[in-house]
């Protein structure tokens, strides 16, 4: 296995070069490579393979003859490698984490905290693999038999976004895996090296070759069309901006592929004034600021009931103006670097655009001079219906406050959006709580609560934040085909 060509002081641990194709770790058959950055700092962190649409044909031929036997391997084979994994990675915690942040930009504790969320993919889809069941019924008209068996639905590609290197790869791998699904994944070039660290323990925890394939690229578009036009790729798992769901949605069409769609969000984060506003407050923390706030789940817009909206949006941007920004590595940082400059550039233009509409900086608002793609965790009030950040995801820390008086009116204000993926909302009325979860247009709801990712539920949207569900018994049936034999029973 070649090390990675370059290697960065702070890189904690030997990575491969870049493609997986059938077990083996190659580089690109152009030669092609590209270079992985520190957002914190700009400095070089590593040198990986760049795959191009030859190698995507190589994996592909790979993952098909793999699936050949993959599907027939004992269903508790398929769990105790994904229970190794999860053990393995767990061991190495440290490295992963840091090769996170190095990666990635988050503060180290929030790599670790993305380190626990991501393994729990691992054991829970262990568990999910032993008990794919089917059915087995008398015809209601008692002549026959009605049989339903679940079967690996075939050879899968798996794009994955920069965000959550650890989790959205193993939320993708291991119900694949778990259903007896051989596979290709493409990760972000932004973070490729999380995925093919994981990629690595998984081989050597017993993967056999030929099942996970891994392509680093730069050309995206270029090297998985042809995989899904192929028509061997049954299923596309995708997690990314709606922007690239709708493309990839219109290729898949084609050769009629399945697909799971993990898409854009617009949260809205509602507060009535009978919430207790402390524990408000330190949600709101949370819901915005978790990975410096570029989260599909990220609060993209705060509704707070106009009775308690100035004392929300004071005590926010008290919490916001305390935290500390540096390199995610180094001990205190909370905030870490947004993943590129354009991310800064857009996050800029957004709070420019509300300002110039009148909306008021309470804290934040300005990027910092000096390296890295920094920007401050911001919170604007008197924000206008009409600024672009209500209808654009912001993907950075940047807490939009607007006033509202009725609980009609919250609803409808947070459902003015294309997006549905997750809604917040805070009130100690079970009858409110209960009446505007049931209301709000998304797939999740966190009820007095910052954070909805769990292993074990089913996580997606709906509208133009996707489609199908990630984790929970949901999660392995995107990778199941339900078949339906008619038996002919002789009374
Ligand atoms: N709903 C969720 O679970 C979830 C989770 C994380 C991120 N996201 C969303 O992802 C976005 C941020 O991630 P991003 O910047 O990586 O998104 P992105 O859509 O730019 O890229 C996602 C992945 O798609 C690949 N890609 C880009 N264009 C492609 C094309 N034409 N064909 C094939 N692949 C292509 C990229 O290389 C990357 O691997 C945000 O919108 C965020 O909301 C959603
Ligand atoms: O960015 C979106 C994914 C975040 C999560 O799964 O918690």
């Amino acid at each position: 296995m070649d090390a990675v060509a370059t290697r960065h002081p702070r890189l904690p641990v030997d990575l491969p070069s870049g493609l997986l194709v059938d077990g083996t770790w190659t580089a690109s058959a152009a030669g092609a490579t590209f270079r992985v950055h520190d957002p914190a700092t700009g400095a070089e962190l590593a040198t990986v393979a760049d795959a191009r649409a030859e190698d995507a044909t190589a994996a592909l031929e790979a993952a098909v003859r793999a699936q050949r036997t993959w599907r027939h391997t004992p269903p508790r084979v398929r769990a105790d490698i994904l229970r190794g994994a999860y053990d393995e990675v767990r061991r190495r915690r440290d490295e992963f984490a840091a090769l996170m942040t190095l990666e990635m930009g988050k503060p180290l504790a929030e790599a670790q905290g993305e380190l626990d969320y991501g393994t729990d993919f691992l054991r829970w889809f262990s568990e999910e693999a032993v008990r794919i069941d089917g059915g087995y019924q008398v015809a209601p008209n008692g002549s026959g038999r009605i049989m339903v068996m679940r079967q690996p639905v075939g050879p899968c590609l798996l794009i994955t976004p920069w965000n959550f290197p650890l989790a959205m790869a193993t939320r993708k791998i291991a119900p694949a895996i778990a259903a007896g699904c051989t596979m290709i994944i493409k990760p972000s070039e932004l973070t490729p090296l999380t995925t093919l660290l994981l990629s690595q323990v998984l081989i050597e925890c017993g993967l056999p070759p030929g099942v996970l394939n891994v392509l680093t690229t730069t050309t995206p578009a270029e090297v998985t069309r042809p995989l899904l036009d192929d028509g061997r790729i049954r299923k596309l798992s995708f997690t990314g901006s709606t922007e690239v769901g709708r493309i990839l949605l219109e290729q898949c069409g084609r050769q009629i592929v399945r697909t799971s769609m993990e898409l854009g969000g617009n949260a809205p984060f509602l507060v009535f004034a009978d919430a207790d506003l402390d524990a408000a407050v330190d949600a709101a923390m949370l819901a915005k600021l978790r990975n410096m706030g570029e989260a599909c789940t990220a609060a993209n817009r705060f509704y707070v009931q106009r009775a308690v909206a100035a004392d929300f949006a004071k005590a926010l941007a008290e919490r916001f103006a305390a935290l500390r920004l540096g390199h995610g590595l180094d001990d205190g940082t909370q905030i870490g670097p947004l993943i590129e400059p354009a991310a800064v550039q857009k996050v800029d233009r957004l709070v420019g655009d509300a300002v110039g509409r009148g909306a008021r900086v309470l804290t934040g608002g300005r990027a910092p001079a000096g390296p890295g793609f920094f920007y401050p965790p911001t919170v604007l009030d008197a924000v206008p219906l009409d600024a672009e950040l209500m209808r654009e995801e912001i993907f950075g820390p940047v807490a939009p406050v607007i006033a509202f008086d009725s609980e009609q009116q919250a609803i409808d204000l947070a459902n003015d959006t294309e997006y549905g993926l997750v809604a917040y909302v805070f009130t100690k009325n079970l009858d409110r709580a209960v009446r505007v979860s049931e209301a709000l247009d998304v797939g999740m709801v966190g009820l007095n609560q910052g954070i909805v990712s769990n292993a074990a539920a089913p996580f997606g949207g709906v509208k133009a934040s996707g489609l199908g569900r990630e984790g929970g018994s949901e999660g392995i049936a995107e990778y199941l085909d339900t078949k339906y034999v008619a038996l002919n029973v002789s009374q």
